[in-house]
């Protein structure tokens, strides 16, 4: 494995019974990329953010995070990776905001202090400092996945999972966010984030990997989708492979 490759995915599928929600999938993610995951609803994404962040194990194949084997060194792997779900916050609802945050950064060991320097500066970035000493049951969807955000991070991770991390942002807080994600970029992150939102992704990034149907059908940058296509209309593009299927 060349020394810049951060993720790496050799022969990787995930099978529920009869479904095939990943199948045989190649991918090679190198340090500092930031990467958009395309694909239709049931296309695999949240299945592959599982599968790299060790929560569900393969069917085949085998994960590689920062050189390391996930599999054989799940704990080494999992403390420099930062997930998170659109749909589910996996916060304490009787703790607060703050409170639930500092929890998990003693979980990682990250010193007080340092956890309520990272908690002020990015709270404030995200619009959620007035926000932090309320019972994450009583927050807003919005200010409960800023929150999840800002857990995500705490412990500062090298590797950035990010399932649908808008959703429940308002036009501010999303923009907040896109500002944030690159600065984690500029800072050496090696981020992968899905979304449904495509000004999002030619917002932060001109690389993509596209899903459907649980395998890869591209992985590259736009300008040379749009060259392939002869468009420069990435809805279009993504439209007709959800519409004309995957050939097996
Ligand atoms: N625990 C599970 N048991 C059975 N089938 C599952 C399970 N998790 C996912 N699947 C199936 O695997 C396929 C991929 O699902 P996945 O959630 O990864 O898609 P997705 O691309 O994240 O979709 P969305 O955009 O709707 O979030 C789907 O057919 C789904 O029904």
């Amino acid at each position: 494995m060349s020394q810049n490759v951060a993720i790496q995915t050799i022969g990787l599928s995930k099978h529920y019974g009869s479904t095939k929600a990943l199948q045989n999938m190649d991918i090679s993610i190198h340090s500092g990329e930031l990467i958009a995951l395309l694909g239709e609803n049931g296309a695999g994404k949240s299945t592959l953010f599982q599968l790299l962040t060790g929560l569900i194990t393969p069917t085949t194949g085998s994960i590689k995070i920062g050189g390391q084997d996930l599999s054989q060194n799940p704990i080494a792997c999992k403390k420099q990776i930062g997930l998170l779900f659109g749909n589910d916050s996996g916060l304490y609802h009787r703790l607060t905001a703050y409170e639930n945050i500092l929890y998990f950064a003693k979980f990682y060991d990250v010193p007080d202090a340092v956890a309520r320097k990272r908690i002020d500066e990015w709270a404030e970035q995200l619009l959620l400092t007035s926000h932090l000493h309320k019972k994450a049951g009583e927050l807003s969807k919005g200010n409960l996945q800023k929150t999840a955000i800002l857990r995500t991070l705490i412990h500062n991770p090298d590797y950035l999972f990010f399932d649908e991390p808008t959703t429940g942002l308002d036009i501010a807080a999303s923009l907040a966010f896109q500002d944030l994600v690159k600065s984690l970029q500029q800072s050496g992150k090696t981020i992968l984030f899905s979304t449904h939102i495509l000004e999002e992704v030619t917002h932060l990034t001109d690389k993509i990997i596209t899903l459907s149907q649980g395998k890869m059908i591209y992985n590259g940058t736009i300008p040379n989708l749009y060259q392939e296509f002869q468009t420069d209309n990435l809805r279009d593009i993504l439209r007709n492979w959800i519409q004309g299927g995957v050939s097996s």
